[in-house]
């Protein structure tokens, strides 16, 4: 590993471990498992010893670890999640004391998240597992009163882990104070046998991520010291008293982290299913465009420029969106850290629809670019069906899509009650008291244009929610049920919110720094600004027709700039790919790689199969040869 100065003798294990006999799909879930384990254990011992460098923080994998992670695996590294909420939730959530007692052992212990159970993910007060103080010893005891109390999902739980930070609901003399986390050891670190009062395993495949080990747990009477609570936010001294956390949700705190956090994933794993998409389709000719003329690079049909364009677009209003929002993210902990909690709502509501719309965008356009790719797109060495897998299982994880996209509803309408109260908003919804107050322009056939139009959509659902809430409760429902007869509309206004968000950042962001830019690189990337904007307004052009002043023209035009910028884009749309600057070790595509020998690498890559190992298979003589040899007249 060329780009990592670790002297191979400070490793324990042979940096050979990291190269694979088999590739990955050919091998069974359990070889799988221990193939990934070998190769991850090698890269855990170097992100240790980078971890010694000053530049990154002590236990925290250097920044480009995922990245260095997903060339040498091609499935989901299951020691992820130490690096990605286990160290986190101790650093957010712990006491500066515990922090340097829970990580004094560095990489020595291998941590997890548990806190999804059987029974549920979404709903964290319905969370059973319980942490109950015994006074006398000064400890807290767990238990799993039920089945559906087992923890049941977390990432390298079942045979990876050694300890974990556990959500629980807390009891202290009788008393429930809702879930807090907790510092737990699971299994013993020589043995790695589970701890006595644990029953811990596997949960089995599934559609993807089949190597990140997701595992169940269940407690019995099992004692941890008092310590272990996390005491950031909310403690319990050792005479029992609650003292209480100056804002509850705090707590869910860690979450938000990873919720910020996969708006950068995601762009991320787009700009590799573009840039395999992409390459393959400038090496692909199939078909004529002119009947005279030789067959056509297929990145030359227009249809396969709408196709993929979109993804590239996409990366990079991710990547700068989620720039935008680590630094708004950043911003709010200073603030929290200074006692005050005014902008976490507004954070919480920013975080939770850019993480469902940005998963979501990724898991389509992924499956757009391997469907793009044709036949071969379905092979697993295009390496894009992992992507799709380990993309997909985001929409889910770290807050159900649908479930979020409410929360982010509920603060809409919280915000739009503000604006007719006459109330100051944040400038994230300050729109809302704009359209409230009647201070919006007529449509303009610009960028900006479409981004006013399409936040005038955002107010216009969002009122019409507010109304339907409110008809339902003169008809008699309760609040909570008329918010549930709303709810279809409630993540249609959601939606609509977090698309005016990603197309305004996109927008204005680009044209702030476009001034530092080399004019060349400007041009280029207002062009996928403007492309990606210009896409959204086209496809929710119904919405812009019940809320704008936009005319039929007017979307005749923007249809025309529209296939002007498929056009404008096609000549550097491989430069485009190449400036994601992804090494082909990472891609692991055999449609993708940088020098074009698609069809070559495709036949090395089918040699290695299992079943090219002989030119007869066995099954022949034992199942299919009596059979045949019957019916042969
Ligand atoms: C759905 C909710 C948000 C509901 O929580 P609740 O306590 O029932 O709240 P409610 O009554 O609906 O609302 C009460 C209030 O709490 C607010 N709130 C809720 N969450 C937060 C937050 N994080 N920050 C700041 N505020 C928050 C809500 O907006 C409400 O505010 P309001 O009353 O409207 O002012 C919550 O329970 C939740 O976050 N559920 C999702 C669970 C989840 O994300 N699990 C992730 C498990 S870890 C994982 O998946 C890791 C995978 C990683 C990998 O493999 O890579
Ligand atoms: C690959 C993967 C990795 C994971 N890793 C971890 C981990 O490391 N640690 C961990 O603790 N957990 C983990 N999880 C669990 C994950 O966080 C939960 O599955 C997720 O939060 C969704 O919760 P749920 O499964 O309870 O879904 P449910 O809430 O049961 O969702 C089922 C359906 O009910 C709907 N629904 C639920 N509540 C509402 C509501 N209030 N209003 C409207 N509709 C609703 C949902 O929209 C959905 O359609 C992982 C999951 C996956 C798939």
């Amino acid at each position: 590993m060329k780009c990592y100065p670790v002297p191979r003798e400070n490793l324990v294990l042979s940096i050979d471990n990291l190269k694979d006999d088999i590739p990955e799909e050919y091998l069974s879930h359990k070889e799988c498992y221990e193939n990934v384990i070998r190769k991850g254990s090698v890269l855990y011992d170097i992100f240790s010893e980078l971890s010694k460098d000053r530049k990154h923080k002590a236990h925290q994998a250097p920044s480009n670890a995922y990245r260095i992670s997903d060339g040498i695996m091609q499935n989901v590294n299951p020691f992820l999640l130490h690096f990605a909420l286990f160290v986190p939730a101790i650093t957010n959530q712990a006491t500066p004391e515990q922090q340097a007692e829970f990580l004094k052992h560095g990489f020595g212990i291998i941590g997890t998240y548990a806190q999804t159970e059987l029974g549920h993910g979404t709903f964290l007060r319905g969370l059973e597992t319980t942490a109950t103080l015994d006074l006398e010893t000064d400890e807290f005891v767990l238990n799993s009163p039920t089945l559906t109390s087992y923890k049941w999902w977390p990432g390298g739980l079942g045979h990876t882990a050694n300890h974990c930070v556990v959500m629980a609901q807390l009891y202290v003399k009788g008393k429930c104070h809702g879930p807090h986390l907790f510092f737990v050891q699971i299994r013993d670190i020589e043995t790695h046998e589970p701890l006595p009062g644990l029953k811990l395993g596997e949960i089995g495949a599934k559609m993807g991520f089949n190597t990140a080990d997701n595992g169940f747990l269940g407690f019995h009477n099992f004692r941890i010291p008092r310590n272990n609570m996390l005491m950031k936010n909310s403690q319990v001294l050792k005479d029992g008293t609650y003292v209480e956390s100056k804002n509850e949700k705090l707590t869910y705190g860690s979450m938000v982290f990873v919720r910020v956090y996969l708006l950068s994933d995601m762009a991320y794993m787009l700009a590799r299913a573009a840039t395999i998409s992409v390459r393959y389709s400038a090496v692909r000719h199939q078909s004529h465009i002119k009947p005279d003329e030789p067959e056509v690079q297929i990145l030359d049909f227009v249809i396969q420029q709408h196709k993929l364009f979109i993804s590239i677009a996409t990366s990079h209003a991710f990547k700068i969106c989620g720039l935008w929002l680590w630094q708004t993210y950043s911003k709010v902990m200073e603030d929290i850290g200074k006692g005050s909690m005014d902008r976490l709502p507004e954070l919480h509501a920013l975080s939770c629809c850019l993480k469902t719309t940005s998963t979501r965008d990724a898991g389509w356009l992924i499956e757009q670019c391997r469907l793009a790719c044709g036949g071969h797109g379905y092979l697993m060495s295009s390496n894009l069906p992992s992507l799709y897998t380990t993309a997909t299982a985001a929409i889910t994880y770290e807050g159900e899509s649908t479930v979020l996209l409410l929360q982010t509803a509920r603060y809409l309408i919280k915000s739009w009650k503000r604006a007719m109260e006459g109330e100051s908003l944040p400038a994230t919804v300050s729109f809302l008291s704009e359209y409230f107050n009647k201070r919006y322009n007529k449509w303009e056939n610009t960028p900006k244009g479409i981004v006013d139009g399409l936040k005038l959509v955002v107010a216009g659902v969002t009122k019409m929610c507010a109304e339907s809430i409110q008809k339902h409760v003169s008809r008699g429902q309760q609040y909570e049920e008329a918010w549930n007869s709303s709810s279809v509309q409630l993540i249609k206004a959601s939606e609509a919110y977090s698309r005016a968000l990603l197309c305004e950042v996109f927008w204005f962001e680009v044209d702030k720094v476009s001034s530092t830019l080399s004019n060349n690189l400007a041009v280029v990337l207002k062009q996928l600004a403007e492309l990606y904007i210009t896409y959204w307004a086209l496809e929710k052009r119904g919405d812009l027709l019940v809320y704008t002043t936009i005319s039929k023209d007017d979307l005749d035009k923007l249809q025309e700039r529209y296939e002007e910028l498929l056009a404008l884009i096609r000549p550097n749309a491989v430069g485009l790919v190449d400036s994601f600057d992804i090494r082909d070790e990472i891609l692991c595509s055999t449609l993708g790689a940088y020098d074009g020998r698609v069809y070559e690498r495709m036949m090395e890559h089918a040699l290695k199969s299992p079943l090219n190992a002989e030119t007869v298979n066995q099954s022949f003589h034992k199942y299919m040869k009596p059979v045949i040899l019957k019916h042969k007249i």
